[in-house]
């Protein structure tokens, strides 16, 4: 388990992480989103060690991760810049990161070697493509078999078949493994198939941390034709966040569990009403959009 408590860190007198708590629990695939600036690389670089906190706490398994060898040949991450020796090739890198990670699987490198054709592992990483290049670092990662995987905007440059790719061989080590997954990006729909926890962070902060399950089970949208053309006053106490309509068709974002929002209606029978699921787009929106202006710049 990753827990990040007060996490305190200024850059030049600018605070970028402003005293940031979150969990993400075992084994599960936690999003990370925000606006640009928000914090994201920054508190992944945290976890992965590389940078110190002025304050606060950062935590794998209750072990603190800064200069901690032991905990960090534990994780393994895939950074929004791309590291790799001047000239090393994936085949270097493979022999580097098998002496640091001490459960480096050869047998699975050989194996994954068919999951990446287009990387020549005897290539300069550098001279590959972008796109190339991530695919070399999921190559090394997913052959360090570590415990929790940091994940940077992984997918951004990779064509849409190696992503689902790579993402059905995360959630294969999740399934398998138990793997603590953490990815930050800025692909809502994306993250909605693969997440089951997700962190909004704003200005060096989180603002909301749930499982994707209680989002979705806690607000739903219904769609409602009434037996008068306009809505009936609903009751005060059915927080309807949003309300809109087209023709004789009323939309109405309410919170709430779907079964209760129904009850709850049924009582104007209605001449019909379906309650559809929310996107994760639109549960940000409606859920925290009033809340948080920069919110909205994720979603829209
Ligand atoms: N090494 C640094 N020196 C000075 N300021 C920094 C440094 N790293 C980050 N910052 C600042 O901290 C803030 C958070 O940056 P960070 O890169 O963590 O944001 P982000 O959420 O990852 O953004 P994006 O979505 O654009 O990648 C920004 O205002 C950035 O300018």
């Amino acid at each position: 388990m990753i827990q990040v408590k007060d996490v305190v860190k200024t850059f030049d007198g600018f605070r970028a992480l402003d005293g940031l708590s979150m969990e993400v629990p075992k084994g599960s695939i936690y999003g990370l989103v925000g606006p640009n600036g928000a914090g994201k690389s920054t508190i992944l670089r945290h976890i992965t060690g590389i940078y110190r906190q002025d304050a606060g706490q950062v935590l794998v398994d209750g072990a603190p991760v800064w200069e901690n060898p032991r905990v960090k040949s534990r994780i393994a991450s895939i950074p929004d810049e791309l590291y790799s020796f001047l000239s090393a090739s994936t085949r270097d890198m493979m022999k580097f990161y098998r002496q640091f990670y001490p459960r480096f699987d050869q047998s699975r490198y050989e194996a994954l070697r068919e999951a990446f054709p287009a990387v020549n592992e005897r290539q300069a990483i550098r001279r590959l493509s972008k796109g190339m290049q991530k695919q070399a670092f999921f190559w090394l990662s997913l052959c360090c078999r570590p415990d929790v995987l940091v994940l940077d905007e992984p997918v951004d440059g990779l064509d849409p078949v190696m992503r689902r790719q790579v993402w059905s061989l995360l959630m294969g080590d999740v399934a398998d493994y138990g793997t603590t997954v953490l990815v930050s990006s800025h692909n809502l729909r994306e993250l909605e198939d693969v997440c089951d926890h997700v962190g909004i962070l704003s200005h060096g902060k989180v603002l909301i941390q749930r499982s994707l399950s209680e989002l979705q089970g806690n607000i739903v949208k219904m769609q409602v034709v009434f037996q008068e053309r306009e809505a009936p006053a609903l009751p005060e106490d059915l927080e309807v966040l949003h309300i809109s309509q087209v023709g004789r068709i009323h939309t109405l974002i309410v919170r709430g569990a779907a079964e209760e929002v129904m009850n709850r209606l049924a009582v104007y029978a209605p001449i019909l009403m379906e309650a559809l699921p929310l996107t994760l787009e639109e549960i940000f929106i409606y859920e925290l959009g009033g809340e948080d202006y920069a919110v909205r710049d994720i979603v829209l």
